[in-house]
């Protein structure tokens, strides 16, 4: 396992990754953490056998983390069987008890994502027991997975986030907007980094290594710019 390097100011994670060639543009660009979607109504689902071929193709260079969408134990158990995952992400409807049980039972440091449209939802993440918070746009009406849709939302409303836990942003971000989300999220207390799918695609679901590459050097540009200092 690649111990995740959480405390980290400027972590940059690309997400929904299903091939070898978008993994290792990611690794290649310096991404700090990579995410494998284990929740079988998305577009970007990998199987166990093939997300551990990805996780071994990442392993040394980049944290994996593995997506889950109300999971039950066992699902997290048997992807576990086959990929040593190093961080979960939980995406759905979990409690705080749920990532609890998880985190501990697991040992694994987990990221729960939250969507955000005002203020309050963020008031929702404060005290999380989650090593880090997900602040991504809510689902479109209808859709059927939580996350990937490539919708933003107000980033003002970020000037509420508690700090604690530390946060990743997500939700439409680009190789064209990184910098602006960095700028807009730089010196917000607990702002750890960014998160993106949908927009290094060059197709649903399809993973376009120059645009990965654009991204992670985008952000990393800003974030050297404009150094996190809290
Ligand atoms: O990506 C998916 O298909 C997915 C399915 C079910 C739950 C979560 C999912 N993705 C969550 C992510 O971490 C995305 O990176 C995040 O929602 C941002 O997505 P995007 O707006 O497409 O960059």
């Amino acid at each position: 396992m690649t111990e995740p390097a959480l405390s980290t100011a400027g972590l940059v994670k690309i997400c929904g990754l299903t091939d070898e060639a978008g993994v290792e543009a990611a690794t290649g660009a310096g991404a700090d953490l990579v995410g494998l979607v284990f929740v079988p109504k998305s577009r970007r689902y990998v199987p166990p056998a093939q997300a551990a071929a990805l996780a071994a193709r990442a392993r040394g260079e980049a944290s994996v983390v593995g997506l889950f969408q109300d999971p039950a134990l066992s699902e997290i158990e048997e992807v576990l069987e086959a990929v040593p995952l190093d961080l979960l992400q939980l995406h759905g409807r979990e409690s705080e008890e749920d990532v609890l049980r998880i985190q501990t039972g697991f040992g694994l440091p987990v990221i729960r994502a939250f969507g955000v449209a005002s203020e309050g939802d963020l008031y929702e993440s404060a005290g999380s027991n989650a090593a880090l918070a997900l602040y991504d746009a809510k689902p479109p009406t209808g859709a059927g997975a939580a996350g990937g849709h490539g919708a933003t939302f107000d980033w003002s409303v970020l000037r509420a986030a508690p700090g604690s836990p530390r946060w990743l942003l997500a939700g439409g971000l680009t190789p064209q907007n990184a910098a602006d989300a960095v700028l807009a999220c730089r010196g917000l207390p607990g702002f750890a980094g960014l998160d993106v799918s949908s927009g290094v695609e060059s197709a649903p679901g399809v993973k376009d290594p120059s645009r990965i590459a654009r991204f992670v050097a985008a952000t990393r540009a800003a974030m050297a710019a404009a150094p996190q200092e809290s």
